[in-house]
């Protein structure tokens, strides 16, 4: 089966239009302030209709109130909730159940143990998004830290699962040879600067996934 695509952390049109037209399949709008790819509300929403049956649309949210989540589904018509903070089962579960969406949750990769960890989930989430532990006081994501991937070769997890961090169209070919992943998503690496997406990256990147 074809590896599917994220291109995470788009904030205008020009990227997500780069992103449709590469075939990526889910775009993330992320709706944490402290992340230079935040969007605001009138962002997500002219992203969300522009996104409209072209591709699926994430939110990316940290330790969000139900409230704060509450109107970002609205406003950005969101498919598809990614919790990437230290949301519980129980919360993930409850976040699942209150917006009838399906429900990645992130879980921050050191070691072997830290895998285990997706198990707690099988009840809760719809999908484990594998992404790299970055240092203390930083992002919880999109810093472009990788983990050592061979942690993840031949995994087999309780639900579907995914591969991030530190992912760039150099070295994607590796990343999806060491861990077999069925999705791989990405921010820094197909970008100019934090915050700011390149089209052409975003191309070369897809490209390099399909090649894989
Ligand atoms: O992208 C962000 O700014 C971000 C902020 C807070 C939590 C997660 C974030 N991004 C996620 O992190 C992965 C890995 O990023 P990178 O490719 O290493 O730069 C990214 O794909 C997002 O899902």
């Amino acid at each position: 089966m074809a590896t599917r695509i994220k291109i995470c952390g788009i904030r205008d049109a020009r990227a997500l239009d780069a992103a449709i037209e590469a075939r990526a399949d889910f775009a993330g709008f992320v709706f944490y302030p402290p992340s230079p790819r935040a969007v605001s509300a009138r962002e997500a929403a002219e992203l969300g209709a522009r996104a409209d049956g072209h591709i699926k649309r994430v939110g990316l949210f940290v330790n969000a109130t139900d409230g704060e989540m509450a109107e970002a589904v609205e406003v950005g018509k969101l498919d598809v909730l990614q919790l990437h903070g230290q949301e519980t089962p129980n919360r993930t579960a409850a976040l699942r159940s209150r917006f009838g969406l399906p429900v990645w949750k992130a879980l921050s990769i050191a070691s072997a143990a830290d895998i285990t960890r997706a198990s707690e989930y099988r009840d809760a989430a719809d999908f484990i998004l594998f992404d790299a532990k970055t240092p203390k006081g930083t992002l919880p994501g999109g810093m472009g830290v990788r983990f050592d991937w061979n942690l993840l070769a031949g995994y087999r997890g309780p639900v579907e699962w995914g591969l991030a961090g530190g992912i760039d169209a150099a070295n994607v070919a590796e990343a999806i040879a060491s861990t077999g992943a069925p999705l791989v998503d990405v921010s820094s690496g197909v970008e100019s600067e934090p915050g700011v997406k390149d089209a052409g990256k975003i191309a070369a990147f897809c490209r390099a996934v399909r090649a894989a």
